[in-house]
């Protein structure tokens, strides 16, 4: 699904500043996995997600996702493929729009379908109902700006509207550091959640360690620009909190 091959990344490169953000990384991500990224501060998490983002270019190797080479692709061209949920919850929405114009402007963002698109019942319905899946009582407000709600509502929102365009991948950039312990935990869970009603491959990149440990199906060590650690499934569902700690020693 998300192949990337001997990518490497130096920024400034030749000048006194010159940072060598990753260095020759291969990396393989199934359909279907879901990928938790952890490493100290300036390690690259942000910058491979860039990569597959297509927000910056690789210097070297490929990128290869869903069976096409996107290395040079930018990112409206991966839009197709890819969700972003960024840390600040004001990122991906329109504030001033509702939170029904707002899931209308992301089913239009992949769906070739001409502005039409969700001005009829059916999709008013669809939208409801989703929300209201959420649990968190949104649905009789969907013609409130999105602008008014809280930062973890406004997240699980941002979520939802992502997995409901088509898309395959989600990439998670640090989605819960700007929320509270409560709406943290609500948002984590649904984004689990959605990852498996959709079966979509995702990668989380977090500072905590309790969701590393407790969410996804793989977990990844960064440091320097290189994986540090790779460890599958079967050996991540054994893992502590405690153990994730001391990787940071
Ligand atoms: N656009 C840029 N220009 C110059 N240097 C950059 C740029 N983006 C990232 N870097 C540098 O590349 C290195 C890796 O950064 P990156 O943001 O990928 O790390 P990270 O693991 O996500 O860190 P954090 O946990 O602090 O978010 C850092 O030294 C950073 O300063």
């Amino acid at each position: 699904m998300i192949e990337l091959k001997d990518i490497s990344k130096t920024f400034n490169a030749g000048k006194p500043n010159e940072v060598k953000a990753l260095g020759k990384l291969s990396l393989e991500i199934k359909q279907g996995e879901f990928v938790v990224i952890v490493g100290s501060n300036g390690s690259g998490k942000t910058t491979l997600l860039n990569m597959v983002a297509g927000t910056i270019f690789t210097d070297t190797g490929t990128v290869t996702i869903d069976g096409n080479n996107a290395t040079k692709l930018p990112d409206y061209g991966r839009s197709k493929w890819i969700a972003r949920i960024f840390q600040n919850p004001l990122s991906g929405t329109a504030a001033d729009l509702s939170i029904l114009d707002n899931f209308r402007l992301a089913a239009l963002r992949t769906q070739n379908k001409g502005l039409t698109i969700g001005k009829n019942e059916s999709f008013k319905q669809l939208v409801r109902d989703k929300i209201a899946a959420l649990g968190m009582g949104l649905e009789d407000k969907t013609e409130q700006p999105i602008g008014t709600l809280s930062g973890g509502q406004r997240q699980a929102l941002t979520l939802l509207m992502s997995v409901m365009d088509e898309c395959k991948i989600l990439l998670l950039d640090e989605p819960t550091a700007a929320l509270d312990p409560r709406s943290a935990e609500k948002v984590m869970r649904t984004a689990d959640e959605l990852i498996k009603q959709y079966n979509l491959t995702a990668i989380l990149v977090t500072h905590n360690l309790k969701d590393a440990a407790n969410y996804g199906t793989r977990i990844i060590q960064m440091g320097e620009g290189q994986i540090l650690k790779d460890i599958p499934s079967a050996e991540k569902a054994k893992l502590k909190q405690a153990e994730l700690f001391e990787w940071f020693g």
